[in-house]
Order: structure tokens, then C-alpha cells, then sequence
């Protein structure tokens, strides 16, 4: 990791895999590589940082799967377990040490660095205007309406303090936090010249899993 980051990865962990049923999902095989070693891949080609946001009895399962000779990553671990995706977006924000940060779910194999890499340069392309309030994440949506929050980009400091403030209004939504900042749409118009809807497929379930296998 270089002394000072400009982009980190930050990759959310912690949850408890209740619907996959067979262990913990970030480490379920898929093609050879753990799932999360798939997202951690997809992401150290657009990032100089890498934080894994987990609770405290996954550290070293989540080492093993990720870290190599040519790889280190910094472990976030929640402080309370189980308050969900913007907690653990907030304690991998708090970890990071780059002013903007590519939050990604640790189920979504296929994400697209293409599409990171657009994500980024929109947020900082936001640096260069002269505007009140510098948007502070881009969030990319999906056909159907709603925001892929688990697959956006984030300046780390106000987002960690929107994430925090949410949860202190005990408003446990992503969308909440968002709600404290100005932010970006990444329309379906803006990404589809990066990326498929491939990108946002998470494995939830043993036969999502088995969906994904097929394909390669
Ligand atoms: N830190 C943290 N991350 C979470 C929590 N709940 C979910 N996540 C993460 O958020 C992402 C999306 O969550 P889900 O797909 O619901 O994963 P999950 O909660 O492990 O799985 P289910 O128990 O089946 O809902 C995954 O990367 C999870 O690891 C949580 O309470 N804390
Ligand atoms: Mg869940």
C-alpha cells in the first residue's frame, strides 16, 4: 500500500450470509477464488487502497482468502455487529485512509472496474466545478429504479459522518445517509457504456452461486 492513497476499495462483509446457508458467502468458491477475491481483484485494478469492512470472527478467514505475497489489506471491524450495510460502510470509510473511496458488496463478483473507474472520475470531476457543495457520492441506478448504494463511490469523511448520523437517528437505510449530503445519479444512460447489469448480480443463495458457476 503506498504511504498516502488516492482511491481506496472498500469492501463490505459483515453480514451473516442467512440466506446462503452453508457458512460465510465472501468466502464461497466460485471458479477457484473466493467470491470476495473476486471483487478484491476487480477492484485493486482502479484502487491503491484496500479495506475490508467484517466482524471480528471473520479477520482471519477473510486474511487468508485475500491476502498473498502481493497483497495486503486493512480489516475494518465493526464495533457493534449487525447493524447493517451502513455501518459497515461507515467503518470502512472511517479505515480508509484516501479522500474517496469505491464501496462494494462482497457478493458482486462481476462488478465492473470500467464502471468504478467512471464512478471516480465523475465524483472527482465534481472537484473542478464551482459549486456550493462538492457531491459527496455518485450512485449508480439500476433500470428498475432503485440505487445500487453497495456499488457506488463515496467521499470517505462526510460520507462516514452522514452513515453515523443516520445511524444515530436510528435511520438504518443507505438511502438515509444520503439523504444528509448532495449527491450524483449515475443514470442507466451514464453506465451502460461501461458496464451489464452483470455488474450488479449479488449471490445471496446457494442457487445464485450455482447460477454463477455456469458461467464460466
Ligand atoms: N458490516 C456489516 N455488513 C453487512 C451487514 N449486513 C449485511 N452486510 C453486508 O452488506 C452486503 C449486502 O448484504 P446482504 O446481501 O444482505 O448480505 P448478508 O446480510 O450477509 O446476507 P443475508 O443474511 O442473506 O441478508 C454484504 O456485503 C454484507 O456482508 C451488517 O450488519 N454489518
Ligand atoms: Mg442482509
Amino acid at each position: 500500500m503506498p504511504e498516502t492513497s488516492s482511491r481506496a476499495g472498500v469492501i463490505i462483509a459483515g453480514g451473516f450470509s442467512t440466506r446462503f446457508q452453508d457458512g460465510d458467502k465472501a468466502v464461497a468458491d466460485l471458479d477457484g477464488t473466493p467470491l470476495i477475491g473476486h471483487v478484491a481483484d476487480r477492484l485493486e485494478g482502479v484502487t491503491d487502497e484496500l479495506v475490508v469492512n467484517c466482524r471480528a470472527e471473520q479477520v482471519d478467514v477473510l486474511r487468508d482468502a485475500l491476502e498473498s505475497e502481493s497483497r495486503t489489506i486493512q480489516v475494518a471491524v465493526d464495533q457493534t455487529p449487525d447493524r447493517g450495510p451502513l455501518a459497515g460502510i461507515a467503518t470502512g470509510l472511517e479505515a480508509a485512509s484516501a479522500p474517496v473511496a469505491a464501496v462494494v458488496a462482497c457478493d458482486m463478483p462481476f462488478v465492473e472496474p470500467a464502471l468504478l473507474e467512471a464512478l471516480f472520475e465523475r465524483l472527482e470531476s465534481g472537484d473542478a466545478r464551482e459549486t456550493d457543495e462538492q457531491t459527496a457520492a455518485v450512485v449508480p441506478k439500476h433500470p428498475d429504479g432503485w440505487f445500487q448504494t453497495t456499488q457506488a463511490v463515496y467521499r470517505a469523511e462526510p460520507m462516514a459522518d452522514a452513515c453515523r448520523a443516520a445511524l444515530e437517528a436510528d435511520e438504518g437505510k443507505i438511502l438515509a445517509a444520503l439523504d444528509r449530503l448532495e449527491w450524483t445519479v449515475f443514470e442507466p444512460t451514464d453506465w451502460k457504456r461501461y458496464a451489464t447489469l452483470d455488474s450488479f448480480d449479488s449471490i445471496d443463495t446457494r442457487a445464485d452461486l450455482e447460477a454463477a458457476r455456469a458461467r464460466f
